[in-house]
């Protein structure tokens, strides 16, 4: 395993695809992803990484998926919220299992099950060693996970954001639907938001430009790519400000 030296964070905000946790289940968790995630997080923690961590929600419920079920928007947008607490707590559970040290914060708060998300708390955890797992969104409905882990990035001063998801990266076109797509290895955040490559919600892209964040998109089943990344490898898709190289 590298060494303490060898990283090239001592901070990062990864954003956990909801759906990825799914696994080969049709709905909800499969242990079997959330138990590889713990090990691959806690390799992280092993080099002296700060790991805050956001989930997704869409394994369980997506509010535009429930309104256009014919729910009301905000009522599924709360539920989805919900949802990224619910996979929070799994999570939590999973690396306390492999022996890793995590709290959970939540936007919304639900006192005796989750802590209330208080930034300096989070960042005083994550310096202690602690996983840190932002639950709960933005606590704002018409927001999305995507934008809730730049938001939670750029707030706990993470250096990066990563975004672990269902596809290799960033292409011309979404590779699902488009199989002569081609991945970029790098883009500026204008090029994302101009090319509307929609691999993210334009919101958080706007938010990491303004903020400076660059952000890094990867395939999450891949097994070892985010110990890659954090010691300075090249996997998936590297968006940022501009190429000074
Ligand atoms: N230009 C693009 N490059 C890469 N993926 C894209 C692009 N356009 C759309 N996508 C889709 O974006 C999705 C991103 O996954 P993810 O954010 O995990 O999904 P969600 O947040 O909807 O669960 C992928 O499933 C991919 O098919
Ligand atoms: O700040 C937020 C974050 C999430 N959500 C809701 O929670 C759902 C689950 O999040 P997301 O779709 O981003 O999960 P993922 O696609 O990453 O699994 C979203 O569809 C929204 O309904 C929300 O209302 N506000």
């Amino acid at each position: 395993m590298p060494g303490t030296k060898d990283k090239k964070y001592k901070r990062i905000l990864l954003k956990l695809s909801g759906e990825e946790l799914m696994g080969e289940e049709g709905f909800g968790i499969d242990p079997k992803v959330l138990d590889r995630m713990a090990l691959e997080i806690g390799q992280l923690v092993g080099i002296g990484v700060q790991v805050g961590l956001v989930i997704g929600g869409g394994n369980l419920f997506r509010g535009a998926a429930l309104h256009e079920a014919g729910m009301e928007r905000v009522t599924g947008d709360h539920m989805g919220m919900l949802a990224t607490m619910m996979n929070g707590l799994a999570m939590r559970d999973a690396l306390d299992r492999n022996n890793i040290s995590a709290r959970v914060m939540s936007a919304i708060p639900m006192s005796g099950v989750v802590e209330h998300y208080d930034r300096r708390t989070a960042v005083r955890y994550l310096a202690s060693g602690d996983v840190v797992i932002f639950s709960a969104g933005t606590g704002n409905p018409f927001f999305t996970t995507d934008s809730a882990a730049c938001l939670r990035g750029i707030e706990i001063g993470a250096e990066i954001v990563l975004k672990a998801t269902k596809v290799d990266g960033v292409y011309s076109a979404d590779p699902m639907k488009d199989p002569s797509a081609t991945m970029y290895t790098r883009l500026t955040y204008d090029d994302a938001l101009q090319q509307k490559l929609g691999v993210m919600d334009l919101t958080a892209i706007c938010l990491c430009r303004e903020h400076d964040m660059p952000l890094r998109v990867f395939r999450m089943s891949k097994p070892g790519a985010l110990l890659s990344i954090v010691v300075g490898g090249d996997e998936g898709t590297l968006i940022e400000e501009s190429f000074d190289d």
